[in-house]
């Protein structure tokens, strides 16, 4: 379970409170008004945001932890892929910053690869590959981190319909295979409906606790209402 236990986020200008619980293994989607404090909650997790309270996964304080030791694997929706690096050194990034890969290494980052069926593109550049696929490769990268949480800040924002449809099918999938549990950002509640199993709406300086995601887009809070277009 990821747990926020009354945090509190303050920056000059804007201040989110949190207390909620994630059972794990599940898909949320973390939907609310623009500048309502989504990507900062994510950024809290992952430990690039400064709060009061604590954050703890599986009943561990992981709040006083450095970004790298944390239990999270972020994506985020400009892929961070390097250009200059081929696929598969891109892949082994997320085992080992240094790149020094050892065998195994190599062996984990072809296998995320062929996971997400780029499995012949291990030695091209991301330059020479579609959006889609660069959006495979990043998720190969989180993928092969095999951290239990995963985080996603509008990843397949850039992406038409059809094949952010794919990409979010294809999360859904590795989280059931992976038993990760998924936080996404999201401003489309398509997107919310097709991954999530739950959502926490954050708006008004609150992030809510999580509930399931038809529920909360068939009958929204006012600010959601408002958000979504539906007075
Ligand atoms: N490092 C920071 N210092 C000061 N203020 C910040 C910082 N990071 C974010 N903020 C402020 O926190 C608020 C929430 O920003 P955040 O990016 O989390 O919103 P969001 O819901 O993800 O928005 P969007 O949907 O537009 O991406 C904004 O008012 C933003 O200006």
């Amino acid at each position: 379970m990821l747990t926020f236990d009354a945090v509190e986020i303050a920056f000059p200008s804007f201040r989110l409170t949190a207390s909620l619980d994630i059972q794990a293994g599940r898909r949320v989607a973390v939907i609310g008004p623009s500048g309502a404090g989504k990507s900062t909650l994510l950024g809290a997790i992952a430990g690039f945001v400064q709060h009061e309270g604590a954050i703890l996964w599986q009943g561990e304080r992981i709040d006083g932890l450095p970004p790298a030791k944390r239990p999270v694997a972020m994506l985020f929706q400009d892929n961070n892929l390097f250009t200059h690096l081929t696929l598969g050194q891109n892949v082994g990034l997320g085992l080992r910053p240094d790149l020094r890969l050892a065998p195994d290494d190599k062996a984990a980052a072809d296998a995320a690869l062929d996971r997400v069926g780029l499995g012949r593109f291990g030695s091209r550049k991301p330059g020479s590959l579609s959006g889609g696929q660069q959006s495979r490769a990043a998720l190969a990268r989180v993928l092969v981190m095999r951290r239990p949480l995963l985080l996603l800040d509008e990843p397949f924002a850039a992406l038409g319909p059809a094949l952010k449809d794919e990409m979010l099918d294809l999360v859904a999938e590795l989280a059931e295979e992976t038993g990760a549990t998924v936080l996404m950002v999201t401003h489309d509640p398509r997107d919310a409906v097709r991954l999530s199993e739950e959502a926490v709406f954050v708006a008004d300086g609150v992030a809510a606790p999580p509930v399931p995601t038809p529920q909360l887009l068939e009958d929204p809070p006012p600010k959601l209402a408002a958000y979504l277009g539906r007075r």
